[in-house]
């Protein structure tokens, strides 16, 4: 794994969306892993910025989200669906028959499931894969425990998930309990990933990751044996991190 260091969220805002910036650039046809959550919303707002500013085209690129709540509508304004419009696909020119989110009020959820990556292999896979990283390591909706092999499932969230999310609901109860996330295995077949983490919060779990132990415990720790990976962190999210173990990690 690689790790560029960055002084703070907006620089590594900054550098995420001009890593994606170049693959958008260079591509003929392109497939993005997009995700949601807090870490992601700097770098959407300068690939919207970009677009403004230099007309940069998505017309060529296909997207699939991570996950998505069970039980929220599209329209739900806690739905990530709602999340993705909001923060970049109403502001950029990629079709919206190209985007792709879970759909969590779907009557199969199964059913769901196995289209979604059936979806994504019909696209030849994706080519960049943009993660956050959870507090207990989980990347997309994938908590502890989780087998490495799965591909697109249902999952029950942990309290400590529905907690940290909590913030953008208006109660702790509203936070579904479920959630349709792409599995272990789906992130692992991305033929890049890029893994966002900013903040001291972050810290003890990039610590663990870098640290190279593989454990279903901590399911972020599989992107060790991920062949291009590239870590953009701040400062404080490398606090606890050993620096001889990080500038020696390629
Ligand atoms: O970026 P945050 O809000 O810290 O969340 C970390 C991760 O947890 C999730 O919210 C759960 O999928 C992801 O969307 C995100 O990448």
């Amino acid at each position: 794994m690689k790790v560029i260091t960055v002084n703070d969220y907006a620089d590594m805002s900054k550098k995420a969306a001009n890593m994606i910036l170049e693959r958008v650039h260079y591509s003929k046809k392109l497939t993005l892993g997009l995700a949601t959550g807090g870490t992601p919303v700097g770098t959407y707002e300068h690939l919207i910025k970009d677009h403004k500013e230099n007309k940069t085209s998505y017309q060529h690129v296909t997207s699939f989200n991570l996950d998505e709540y069970v039980g929220l509508d599209p329209s739900d304004r806690n739905s990530y669906h709602y999340y993705m419009n909001e923060h970049l696909f109403n502001h950029i020119d990629i079709p919206e028959q190209q985007t792709h989110i879970p759909n969590g009020i779907a009557e199969n959820v199964q059913q769901e499931c196995n289209d979604y990556d059936q979806k994504i292999m019909e696209c030849d896979g994706i080519d960049l894969q943009l993660l956050g990283l959870g507090h207990n390591g989980h990347i997309g909706f994938n908590e502890p425990g989780t087998s490495f092999e799965t591909t697109t499932h249902v999952v029950s969230l942990t309290k400590a998930t529905r907690e940290a999310n909590a913030r953008f609901f208006n109660s702790f109860d509203e936070v579904p309990t479920q959630a349709i996330t792409m599995g272990i295995q789906t992130i692992m077949k991305s033929k890049e990933i890029l893994l966002l983490v900013s903040g001291k919060k972050k810290s003890s779990a990039l610590a663990r990751l870098v640290n190279g132990e593989m454990d279903t415990t901590f399911p972020a720790s599989i992107l060790n044996k991920h062949a291009n990976v590239t870590i953009v962190a701040d400062h404080d999210a490398l606090q606890e991190v050993d620096e001889k173990l990080y500038s020696m990690t390629k």
